[in-house]
């Protein structure tokens, strides 16, 4: 399985902000930013959490003395990506069921035993955690449990002076990196005083040995060529932008910093890479909590999950105060899930994580499309205000993993495109199991429904047809895959030419896992009595 490229949506998942406890020790003094880009479609954000009991009993109170200062330099000049998604624009794949390395030995010498974990004043001490941190084969480092772990159970605390931060918007990128480099002595001092920022020696350690150079699956470090290998037009339309922007934001930060454009370039990645969008602190850059890898879950699923406990998160991550004297503020992880003791412990990266492929870009190409096919000659007008007034008219147009009802937003969508006039008042938002949210529903009696949910399904077949039959077969992408494996394991003459490989690799995973989806929606939608 594959996830999409996601470009612009998590719920309030990863996306970043400003300097380090550094940057945030005053921020915690000032009063926090405001969470700005909180809930995306149909998400609420998290409430912060009060953590309560004994898990935070024991506090290391080390306290550095910096102060945050915004890049006042970032112009806000407009920009194409949405500005809450910075960790969303990254190619990564449902965790493969590879087995992690079972040696502490494979790990950079700096992040084995729990030295830095302590000196970060991550909360537990690694050794009553349950985690244990490993490399995978395809997807770096991760956490492993060391025994059973309970859905909701907090994994790890870091302190919110040791994080490094920056108010949501469109700048957040570039100014959460400028932070990094300010911590790493790479830039100008936080509270304006002439001459660089002092080198932070903990988040120097860190960052040497837990962020990569360049990681696989950003969007900037993949050329233009690359993305387009991701042959799904608005994929590769939506990654080029995002590339472009976060371009401007390396220039923005070197303009800022005066650090080297490539060192910038690496500070914007490791922040769409790693970072955490949280309503209270803004885009989060946390020791360790980066560590946790990506097992995206569909809406329908968190939905689902929500409705039997109305307690549960939107996200892994959340702000969380400790009760009692001390009042000591964290960003704190929790499991989103049981995991067994021996499982990777993977979160959720948010919405736009999970695998879709979007069959429509827009409600106006959607209704076009269906006049087309259908020959109706009805004014879609009024299907279009439908369409674009809905409460969550920006949800993707897209086929999704999971049965028919998973896609069932992009079939009602051309439900409302087909009805009749006379049905047309009917229409109504009704909430959907399979989709996660609301969507549109023509009131049409039992004896019509049948044939017009025929006839979304004949439609929604023949786009999604046409659509496989502009990609190249599935088959060019399993000898790639192979291909590149095969190439790995020999071993790629220079670091470079290893990253290309692990691109192609990742690309034709993608682009197998799409074809997936939308072979699946095929089958499903011409067994007897399809559903959604
Ligand atoms: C927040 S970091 C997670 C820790 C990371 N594995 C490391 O070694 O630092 C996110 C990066 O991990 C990798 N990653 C996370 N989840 C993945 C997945 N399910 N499949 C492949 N790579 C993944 C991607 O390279 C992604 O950009």
């Amino acid at each position: 399985m594959f996830v999409a490229p996601a470009i612009a949506q998590p719920p309030a998942p990863l996306a970043p902000p400003s300097a380090p406890a550094a940057a945030r020790g005053a921020a915690e003094a000032r009063g926090l930013p405001a969470g700005a880009g909180a809930a995306a479609s149909g998400f609420r954000p998290c409430a912060a959490a009060v953590v309560t009991g004994g898990f935070f009993a024991v506090v290391e109170a080390r306290r550095r003395h910096r102060r945050q200062r915004r890049l006042h330099d970032v112009a806000a000049a407009g920009r194409g990506a949405c500005a809450r998604c910075a960790a969303g624009a990254t190619v990564v794949a449902e965790p493969a069921e590879d087995s992690p390395s079972q040696d502490e030995v494979d790990l950079p010498p700096a992040l084995r035993g729990g030295s830095l974990w302590s000196e970060f004043g991550v909360h537990p001490p690694l050794g009553s955690s349950a985690l244990q941190l490993r490399r995978f084969p395809d997807r770096g480092l991760g956490w492993v449990a060391t025994r059973d772990i309970e859905e909701g159970e907090a994994l790890l605390a870091v302190p919110l002076k040791d994080i490094l931060c920056a108010p949501m918007g469109p700048d957040s990128e570039a100014e959460l990196a400028a932070a990094l480099l300010q911590v790493l002595g790479e830039g100008p001092r936080f509270d304006g005083s002439p001459g660089k920022e002092p080198v932070d020696e903990i988040w120097s350690k860190y960052t040497g040995a837990a962020f990569p150079s360049a990681p696989a699956g950003a969007a900037l470090t993949w050329n233009e060529a690359d993305i387009e290998a991701l042959e799904f037009p608005s994929v590769v339309g939506q990654l080029k932008a995002y590339r472009a922007h976060l371009l401007q934001s390396a220039e923005q930060v070197a303009a800022f910093t005066g650090a080297p454009l490539d060192r910038c370039t690496w500070a914007v990645n490791a922040v769409v890479t790693r970072s955490f969008g949280e309503d209270h602190l803004g885009r989060v850059l946390a020791p360790f909590a980066d560590l946790f890898n990506d097992r995206p879950m569909a809406p329908a699923i968190w939905a689902a999950k929500r409705a039997m406990n109305p307690e549960y998160p939107v996200t892994a991550w959340t702000f969380a105060e400790t009760d009692g004297e001390d009042g000591q503020k964290w960003f704190l992880m929790r499991s989103m899930a049981p995991v067994a003791v021996g499982q990777e412990v993977a979160i959720c990266y948010g919405e736009g994580s999970h695998a879709e492929v979007h069959v429509f870009s827009s409600p106006a190409e959607l209704v076009e499309a269906v006049a087309n096919l259908s020959g109706r000659t009805h004014s879609m007008e009024p299907r279009l205000e439908l369409l674009t007034n809905a409460t969550n008219a920006a949800a993707p147009l897209a086929v999704r993993p999971g049965g028919l009802g998973a896609s069932a937003h992009l079939l009602s969508c051309m439900e409302v495109a087909l009805v009749d006039d006379v049905d047309l008042p009917s229409v109504r938002e009704v909430w959907s199991i399979g989709a996660g949210h609301a969507v549109l529903q023509p009131g049409v009696p039992e004896d019509r429904r049948a044939a017009l949910r025929k006839e979304v399904l004949e439609l929604a077949s023949q786009v999604v047809t046409q659509r496989l039959s502009e990609l190249t077969p599935a088959s060019a992408d399993e000898d790639e895959i192979r291909d590149t494996e095969a190439k790995l394991a020999a071993g790629a003459e220079s670091e470079d030419g290893e990253e290309r490989l692990r691109r192609r690799h990742l690309a034709a995973r993608f682009r197998l896992g799409a074809k997936g989806v939308l072979s699946q929606f095929l089958r499903r939608a011409a067994e007897d009595e399809p559903t959604f």
